[in-house]
């Protein structure tokens, strides 16, 4: 199967990050490719890859970076598939620098970003965006999210029994 999202990052000390996106991915049975691209460190590589991103059959961009994390932006520039950014967090500013470098895109340009380090996040997005065209895999999303809603209302009756058990009466929703 021939890839159709390019997980691609600044730097290959990225992955412990970035490597949620593509386990999200191999979830939902989505090929992709990963790569690392650095705007700052290889520019021409960078737009190279970005303008031939969408010829080559990819249909999302999930970009991550760290510190001045220009990488996202600056595909999105110059490509025209959906591209979102995952700001990596590094040992100092605890990501702030990551986020806003992602987050603030001047207008005409944009990326959609995830949080500090939610990489399963923008695994799951490029999932969505996917699935708008492709009805068995937005069924396997509805499905997912039927589990995560199980999985909530579990938690809540394991809570509710827990708390309840010690304080000897009951209380709460009544659910
Ligand atoms: N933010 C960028 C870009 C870019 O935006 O082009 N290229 C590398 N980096 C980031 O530099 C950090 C440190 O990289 P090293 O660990 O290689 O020193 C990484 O988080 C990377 O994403």
């Amino acid at each position: 199967m021939s890839p159709v999202v390019g997980i691609v990052m600044g730097s290959d000390s990225d992955w412990p990050v970035m490597e949620a996106a593509a386990k999200a991915l191999d979830e939902f049975e989505i090929a992709y490719e990963v790569d690392v691209v650095s705007a700052h460190r290889m520019p021409r590589e960078m737009i190279t890859y970005g303008e031939r991103a969408a010829g080559r059959g990819l249909k999302v961009i999930i970009a991550g970076a760290g510190g001045a994390a220009h990488l996202p932006g600056m595909l999105a520039s110059v490509t025209p598939l959906p591209v979102i950014g995952v700001p990596v967090p590094l040992k100092y500013l605890d990501g702030m620098d990551s986020l806003l470098s992602i987050v603030q895109m001047p207008a005409g340009v944009p990326v959609a970003t995830v949080s500090v380090a939610g990489a399963r996040n923008a695994g799951l997005l490029a999932a969505r965006i996917l699935a708008a065209h492709d009805e068995e895999l937005q069924q396997r999303m509805s499905e997912f999210q039927q589990e995560l809603n199980d999985q909530a209302t579990e938690k809540g009756k394991r809570l509710r029994s827990k708390v309840e058990g010690a304080a000897g009466f009951g209380f709460g929703s009544g659910k």
